[in-house]
């Protein structure tokens, strides 16, 4: 399988795991917090992001941490807009919308977002429609509940089957709205609704998501779940659990890992990628 991406005409190949580059537009990811200096920072480190070897980076404007209040969608515009211009003058790299609001997919594809990444599977009212218009490819991730609510005791009977169940709905519920199949990366949601065990029991079988016939992404960079495992209560002392997390992924299918720290990934990517040349016939070039 090496499918690629048009992504709003910056190529994204999925021949072997990319790194999509965590761009967060919140003013709580940048302690001077005023608006001019979050954008100038935003950039600045998308930037940065790129020069570490991110294949695509991804814009988000609203923080969906567990029991956060929803931003509105003239707020959640002003964070992202700006900083997705910018980079997309600036570097030639796919840029993702992380959004699950259809303007902000429609205003960040016009702006040069070429893929909608959307925590929410395009469930929000017109967002499939939104996201067919627009003709980009798409992320489908699995959410349990809402972010309010999500990580209140998250229940499952098989948590692998049900997410599956899931991305396969939201799959077929793309096609029929007129998004081509080979426009689809399907997620999981590592932390969205889900505890540790249900995170490990995920990442443990992770390829059964190939089956689903679209590449997988994987986004585990930093979170709860890595914390609890290390013991790393700061999220900037993640990156070693973050990376060995990914590289499993990496190891079980995920084509796409979305990460705060690309510098590390990149290099874990390049041993895997050595490793994985060597165990089969020349890979596809
Ligand atoms: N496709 C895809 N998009 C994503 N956006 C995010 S936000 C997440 C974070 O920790 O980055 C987060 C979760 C909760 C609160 C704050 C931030 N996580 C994913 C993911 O796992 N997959």
């Amino acid at each position: 399988l090496s499918p690629t991406l048009d992504c709003n005409g910056r190529v994204l190949k999925l021949d072997r795991p990319r790194v999509m580059g965590i761009v967060n537009v919140t003013p709580d990811s940048f302690s001077d917090g005023g608006a001019h200096d979050t954008l100038e920072a935003a950039v600045a480190h998308g930037l940065t992001l790129a020069a570490e070897g991110a294949d695509l980076l991804d814009v988000g404007g609203e923080s969906t941490r567990p029991g956060a209040a929803e931003v509105a969608v003239e707020e959640e515009l002003r964070r992202t807009i700006p900083v997705i211009e910018r980079l997309a003058r600036e570097t030639a790299l796919p840029i993702s919308i992380d959004t699950s609001k259809p303007e902000v997919m429609r205003a960040a594809v016009a702006a040069g977002a070429g893929l909608i990444n959307d925590v929410y599977g395009l469930r929000r009212e017109g967002a499939l429609d939104a996201a067919a218009a627009l003709g980009v490819p798409v992320v489908l991730m699995h959410m349990q509940g809402e972010p309010r609510s999500m990580q209140h005791e998250p229940q499952y009977e098989d948590v692998v089957a049900e997410v599956h169940r899931f991305l396969a709905e939201r799959i077929f519920a793309a096609e029929m709205a007129g998004i081509a199949k080979k426009r689809i990366v399907v997620d999981p949601g590592f932390g969205f609704g889900k505890t540790l065990q249900h995170n490990l029991t995920l990442l443990a079988q992770l390829e059964r998501f190939g089956e689903l016939g679209v590449p997988v992404l994987a986004g585990l960079s930093r979170k709860r779940s890595i914390g609890e495992l290390t013991g790393r209560e700061a999220a900037r002392e993640r990156v070693h659990g973050s990376v060995a997390a990914h590289l499993i992924a990496a190891q079980r299918g995920a084509r796409l890992l979305r990460v705060h720290d690309v510098a590390a990934t990149v290099d874990a990517l390049k041993v895997w990628e050595a490793v994985a040349a060597q165990a089969q016939p020349r890979r596809a070039a």
